[in-house]
């Protein structure tokens, strides 16, 4: 009874709806670097940006590269090509939409998974978008669209177009495959996407730091939010395989946004949709280790491509 009383008196202020503690926890779950088992926070993030920098350079050593080919008129509207070292008639492409909160990292550290994949001939195109300040959410939205139709005029002889995005870049590549077609030149036929460590549902950052440079508001959030358009996507990415991964170590949060839009996916007719709960990771390096071939999620990928 006295505790209950302190609480309330001390953690609830009068006439809000949300108590500071409870904001503070919010912020918290939307915090990746801060729960990582392997280091603090600082660190994890500055050697999250350290692997994908020095993956990326790796690749570009190991494959032939065209890099930042317009696909629209913004600065910003740019994205580079890993060709493969290997000549056969069966090329699969995956565009990679990187993370970092829209509002850090860009395609320079970009190009990381393409080491294991190009020996097996397999394109990798690394998408650049306008992060914020520069960028809000519907811009992001449009320009990795209008990537994924230019992508598919420039190499309209490849064997199987596939998404691969993590974090922000998860979400955006669930609002790809969300799209409607209807108003562009193409209709692009997305074969698989691999969905890792996502955002689907951008509600519960509105009231957080994350959404300091975003601005959205929530008409924004949630014309933006994958969870409010599986109709769409069920229409648009039918013959699409979907796999949802997640770290084991991701936050609650994070956790749950993944359960729901897998549950919310997996309960639409007619959509191959996996969740892949990937042991011993992190938010970080569920995505640093796509650099190796052997790991699960790199075998995964090359198996739904058919290259394993
Ligand atoms: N405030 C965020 C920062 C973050 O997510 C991040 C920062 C730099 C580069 C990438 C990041 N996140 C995921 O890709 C965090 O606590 O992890």
């Amino acid at each position: 009874m006295y505790s209950r009383l302190v609480s309330e008196t001390l953690f609830t202020p009068p006439n809000t709806g949300c108590n500071v503690l409870q904001h503070k926890e919010l912020e918290r779950q939307f915090s990746p670097s801060q729960w990582s088992h392997r280091m603090s926070a600082d660190d994890v993030i500055k050697s999250h940006v350290t692997a994908l920098k020095e993956g990326t350079e790796r690749a570009r050593g190991l494959a032939q590269t065209l890099l930042n080919v317009p696909y629209g008129e913004g600065e910003g509207e740019k994205l580079d090509v890993y060709v493969p070292t290997t000549t056969s008639l069966d090329v699969p492409l995956v565009i990679y939409l990187h993370g970092g909160y829209w509002q850090f990292l860009s395609k320079e550290e970009s190009g990381f998974m393409a080491v294991p994949l190009v020996h097996k001939g397999v394109v990798v195109v690394a998408v650049g978008y306008d992060i914020a300040p520069k960028g809000n959410m519907d811009v992001m939205v449009s320009q990795v669209r209008r990537s994924v139709v230019s992508v598919i005029q420039q190499y309209s002889h490849i064997s199987g177009l596939y998404l691969c995005g993590h974090s922000a870049g998860a979400h955006l590549a669930a609002m790809i495959l969300s799209t409607d077609w209807s108003q562009y030149s193409v209709t692009p036929q997305i074969k698989g996407a691999f969905l890792v460590s996502g955002i689907y549902d951008l509600l519960p950052i509105l009231s957080t730091y994350v959404n300091e440079p975003l601005k959205m508001t929530e008409e924004v959030a949630l014309r933006n939010s994958p969870s409010q358009l599986v109709p769409q996507l069920k229409l648009s990415s039918s013959n699409c395989d979907i796999v949802v991964a997640v770290a084991q170590n991701d936050s609650p949060e994070f956790r749950k946004q993944s359960e729901d839009y897998y549950k919310a996916l997996e309960s639409t007719e007619g959509l191959k949709v996996t969740l892949e709960d990937v042991p011993n990771t992190d938010h970080f390096n569920i995505i640093e280790q796509l650099v190796d071939g052997d790991y699960h999620l790199t075998q995964l990928l090359l198996k739904m491509m058919g290259k394993s």
